[in-house]
């Protein structure tokens, strides 16, 4: 076996190993724990399987094996495919172990499945900060990591090389799981990053590529999108967590003043830099800002993109609480695993009392500032805004 996981690895390592034996494809980290007497459902694996993509260190090519052989199990009952050749070292180890499990049944398969993901969990928890595999990042599948457990939907952005920058896949993503979560059994729901950032908003690469002619449909049907993506907070009806692990940049700023509650570790920070872009604000802030932090504050913020430091944002209002780096994952999901816990109807009616009287006005807000978007979209400011970004002249 030690000769096939090392020349496992090595393809793993060049990434010429394609699914069904890339982690992604599998189902993964269930992260509560079943104990023996429990049945793992079909959401409980689908929950692996979404956790997967989140284990922090690759589990090494025995556990990827036993993963693809309890997940072949699972899904299609016993090894039903012909056994391949010798010299076919890597589809030869998969048919081995998916072989090995014999007339295993299907939801005991299952089970092993969620169980051993569950394990593999335990080591990964602490942290919470994910380290994906260069082979998970493409864009529009794994961009958005979902997974539900403790009572807590968590929506990941997944883009850390590009510091959770937004696609439009993932604001149609973000869209669907905001609804998936609205309706789950879950209580609380969470949006957070992985990796150094939090986020660092708009993709600016959003702007480029667009061929002469449709720019200002394009504007017009960024606008749709923005109002649509902004309106699904708004109306969001349960609590709603911002665990802002690193610096965040435009709209993943703006959005905060919908959130009930936004938690940030002491890295984190929070610009706004419109005017540099050439644009102007969204996500309701040029409602909610001036009304939580004054209006010369929030001009400070939203007209000259001053950057606030995550205690700064606290004073203002922006934020709920501030965590050191060191114990920020940790502090924070102790107190939301004892939030989830209280009674889930309770907590959404609470809010809505909170929330509602302010909805109609959100969304007028929202759809004016979309509008006023659009033609700053399509301003000389704007355009060269990107292109120097794009060009590396400029950072924020
Ligand atoms: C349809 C809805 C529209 C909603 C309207 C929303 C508006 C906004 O959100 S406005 C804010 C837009 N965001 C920005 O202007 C941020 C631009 N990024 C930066 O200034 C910097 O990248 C940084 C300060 C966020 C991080 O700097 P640094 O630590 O030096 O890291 P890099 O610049 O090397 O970034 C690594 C990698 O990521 C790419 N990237 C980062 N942010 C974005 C982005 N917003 N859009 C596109 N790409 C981004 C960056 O280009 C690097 O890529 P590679 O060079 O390919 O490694």
């Amino acid at each position: 076996m030690a000769g096939v996981a090392g020349r496992l690895a090595r393809r793993w390592c060049s990434g010429a190993l394609r699914s069904p034996l890339q982690i992604t494809r599998f189902p993964a980290l269930q992260l509560h724990v079943c104990g023996p007497a429990m049945r793992a459902s079909q959401k409980d694996f689908e929950n692996a399987m979404n956790q997967v993509k989140l284990l922090k260190k690759d589990p090494g090519n025995e556990v990827k094996l036993k993963l693809y052989a309890l997940y072949k199990q699972a899904t299609e009952g016993p090894c039903n495919v012909p056994k391949p050749g010798v010299l076919d070292f890597i589809n030869k180890a998969k048919w081995d172990a998916w072989h090995a499990l014999g007339s295993l049944p299907k939801e005991t398969a299952r089970q092993n499945y969620v169980d051993l993901v569950s394990s593999l969990s335990a080591s990964s928890e602490s942290s919470g900060q994910v380290t994906p595999a260069a082979d998970r990042k493409q864009p529009g599948s794994d961009a958005l990591v979902v997974t539900s457990r403790d009572g807590i939907t968590t929506i990941t952005l997944n883009r850390p090389d590009k510091k959770n920058a937004l696609t439009p896949q993932m604001y149609h993503d973000i869209m669907l799981a905001l609804e998936a979560a609205s309706k789950d059994d879950s209580a609380i729901t969470v949006l957070t990053g992985n990796g150094d950032y939090y986020c660092s908003g708009n993709d600016l690469t959003n702007f480029t590529d667009i061929p002469p002619g449709e720019v200002e449909e394009r504007a017009r049907s960024g606008a749709v999108l923005l109002r649509d993506f902004v309106d699904c907070f708004i109306d969001f009806p349960k609590p709603l967590v911002a665990v802002v692990n690193g610096p965040a940049v435009g709209i993943s700023v703006t959005l905060l003043g919908l959130f009930d509650i936004v938690y940030a570790t002491d890295r984190a920070t929070f610009h706004t830099p419109f005017s540099h872009l050439g644009q102007s604000p969204e996500g309701c802030s040029s409602y909610t800002f001036p009304k939580m932090m004054g209006p010369s504050k929030a001009t400070e913020m939203l007209v000259f993109g001053k950057k606030l430091t995550a205690r700064e944002a606290c004073t203002q209002g922006l934020v709920t609480e501030v965590f050191p780096d060191s114990t920020f994952q940790k502090e924070v999901w102790v107190r939301l695993k004892a939030y989830s816990k209280l009674p889930p109807n309770a907590m959404r009616i609470s809010k809505q009392v909170i929330r509602n009287r302010e909805k109609e006005k959100l969304h007028a807000i929202n759809a004016e500032e979309s509008s006023i978007l659009q033609e700053r979209w399509l301003s000389d400011e704007c355009m060269n805004a990107i292109v120097n970004f794009l060009s590396k002249k400029a950072k924020l």
